[in-house]
């Protein structure tokens, strides 16, 4: 079963685009939704849960139309997107308050025990939460309406590591049961190692590649050859830095004949995506 269908989104402001944007998360997995600085990553979120108008597109939630059932989707659905808090001066328990009204399957034990254990103090004012309590905020509020599908905007960004490691853990310790699914944002490569079933990835607009994490490494080789063997591969690159001792590049592993002769390694995440956003200007 699918937590979350995305198909054809096309939304459009006046410099920039989102072209047929479309992938599926299946429940129970973690999905790192990768891409550069305004590669559409926040755009796209907001445009599956329908806080920004979209030109075109449908989601589903549990292979349910979320548009046609939203007051309903939104019951299952956490969601947390950086700098929209309206409540920064107020205290958690007055916010809790206010905001338990909305769902209808809100259950007070379930979030004290996620105060607990996350160590949130209700007294605090939202502005005196850290960037990780904000984040394990919105997580406690999350489950204790029931969600078991979390959408997050860029959860472990302005984290230190040991706090980003933390909350990684807690995303691994959510989806164990396999009934909460998780999609979240990130340009920070490590997160996905460490914590990430699937990726989709983004780039300007449009997606590149959305599969499961192993098979989205092994979709590329990275080459390193001689400037005389460049000329035999460059136009199979996708881009390709030179230096003194040649040339290294990145190749869609299924065009890579290893009878040309040329070295060829498998690419971290970090690579993948540096040179992929180089496509533009092959000469990086
Ligand atoms: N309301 C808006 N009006 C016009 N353009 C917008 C609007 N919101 C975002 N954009 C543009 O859309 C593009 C994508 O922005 P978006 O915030 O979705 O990227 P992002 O991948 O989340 O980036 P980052 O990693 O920096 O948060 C950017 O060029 C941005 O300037």
């Amino acid at each position: 079963m699918f937590a979350l269908e995305v198909k054809g989104i096309n939304k459009k402001y006046e410099h920039f685009e989102l072209k047929d944007v479309s992938f599926e998360l299946k429940k129970g997995y973690i999905m790192g939704f990768i891409g550069a600085n305004g590669a559409g990553k926040t755009t796209t979120l907001k445009s599956i849960l329908n806080m920004i108008h979209v030109e075109s597109g449908i989601v589903k939630v549990f292979e349910q139309n979320f548009i046609a059932n939203e007051i309903e989707m939104k019951q299952k659905i956490g969601y947390a997107f950086g700098g929209t808090d309206f409540y920064t001066r107020s205290r958690v328990k007055k916010v809790t308050s206010v905001i338990k009204n909305f769902y209808t399957n809100w259950d007070d034990e379930t979030y004290k025990n996620y105060l607990k254990k996350f160590e949130i103090n209700e007294n605090k004012k939202i502005i005196e939460l850290s960037a990780g309590m904000r984040v394990k905020y919105n997580l406690a509020i999350a489950l204790s309406h029931g969600a078991k599908l979390l959408i997050l905007d860029e959860p472990t960004s302005g984290l230190d590591p040991v706090a980003r490691d933390n909350l990684l853990d807690i995303f691994q310790e959510l989806v164990e049961d396999g009934e909460m699914s998780i999609l979240f944002s990130t340009h920070i490569t490590s997160d996905l190692e460490k914590c990430a079933d699937y990726i989709t990835y983004l780039n300007e607009g449009q997606i590149i590649n959305s599969c499961e994490k192993d098979a989205f490494i092994d979709t590329y080789l990275l080459l390193n050859g001689s400037e005389k063997q460049l000329e035999t591969v460059k136009n199979k690159l996708i881009s390709y830095k030179t230096n003194s001792f040649g040339f290294t590049g990145l190749m869609l592993a299924k065009d890579y004949d290893p009878s040309i002769g040329i070295k060829s390694a498998v690419p971290n995440l970090e690579e993948i995506m540096i040179y992929y956003s180089k496509k533009e200007n092959k000469y990086v």
